[in-house]
């Protein structure tokens, strides 16, 4: 499939049907990662729409994920949120992945925020911190599975889209302002680069040692695919990134054959608990730390002009 023949006129009909006049026109748009999807919990005058009901709409298949698309108002400023995205790993095709995010740009969005849950490579950026992304690495960009392979669909669309200018400073600018308003301490907030990967697996030690090498300072299965689109679509975009959990980069390996050897010797040889990260994990984090996630979004939201 080539986004030529993605449904977008269906999309916007369907929507045009549900959605009062108020709404449709949003000004941001919002995408709400795993476990975050209460970002949305304070618009006023919602109305939902099921993906199900959307012409090109996927189903995220994801836990924490909800299938809908929400338009509302957060004070007077009219937005629309996905809650619940889609990722290469569920074996969706990217132009679809991405649709979303042209639909949004379709019905007048201009700005979004992307948010996403991630894993730290960095030791100075624990679990629990909002990261507001300045840079990606995009893993499959570089190695053959650019989201915007395949034919030129718009002509007004560049056909070598430049990156370095990915994330607005504008409104990452915003942010910091409204960190300060809310009374919240600068200093608990950081900056850094996203290391797209495709999923579904979570890092090993030696790929998660490979990106971190690489500059990356959170790693996550999601976000760069719907920061391209938005690029190309002429958004303004911003990404916060929640880090949920450490990817595990031990410095040294366990020797099993160090351990046999000492068990030869009539050592006792202790079989430590070796951590793990689960979803479920990814999950409680997000719901820790939704409301302030969602209290910053909203100020953000406010002081876009
Ligand atoms: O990026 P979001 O959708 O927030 O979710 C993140 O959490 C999931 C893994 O726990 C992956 O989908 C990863 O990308
Ligand atoms: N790796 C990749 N994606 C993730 C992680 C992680 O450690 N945590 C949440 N999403």
């Amino acid at each position: 499939m080539t986004d030529a023949q993605l449904p977008f006129a269906a999309a916007l009909e369907s929507l045009a049907k549900c959605v009062p006049q108020n709404l449709i026109r949003p000004k941001v748009g919002i995408i709400c990662g795993s476990g975050l999807s209460t970002l949305a919990a304070s618009l006023t005058d919602t109305v939902y729409v099921p993906y199900g009901e959307i012409p090109g709409f996927l189903i995220s298949t994801v836990d924490g994920h909800k299938n809908s698309l929400v338009f509302g108002l957060c004070g007077d400023v009219p937005v629309v949120a996905m809650l619940g995205r889609f990722h290469a790993y569920e074996g969706y095709p990217f132009q679809k992945i991405m649709f979303p995010v042209r639909v949004m740009a379709r019905l007048g969005v201009k700005n979004l925020i992307v948010t996403n849950a991630s894993g730290s490579l960095n030791p100075n950026i624990p679990v629990g911190t909002i990261v507001v992304l300045h840079d990606h690495l995009g893993i499959p960009n570089l190695s053959g599975f650019n989201p915007l392979l395949g034919p030129q669909h718009d002509k007004k669309i560049p056909r070598f889209l430049p990156t370095s200018n990915a994330y607005s400073t504008s409104l990452r600018r915003l942010f910091f302002h409204a960190v300060h308003e809310l009374g919240f301490n600068l200093d608990d907030f950081a900056e850094g680069t996203y290391a797209w990967v495709s999923g579904p697996t979570y890092e090993s030690p030696a790929e998660g040692r490979f990106i971190r090498a690489a500059g990356a300072d959170v790693v996550g299965m999601s976000t760069v695919p719907e920061v391209l689109a938005a690029k190309e679509e002429g958004l303004e975009v911003i990404a916060l990134s929640l880090v949920t959990n450490f990817v595990i980069i031990p410095d040294t390996y366990r020797s099993i054959k160090a351990e046999v050897k000492a068990q030869l010797e009539g050592k006792i040889v202790e079989d430590p608990l070796q951590p793990v990260v689960s979803h479920q994990e990814v999950l409680e984090i997000g719901l820790k730390k939704a409301e302030i996630m969602r209290a910053i979004v909203e100020r953000v939201v406010q002081k876009i002009p």
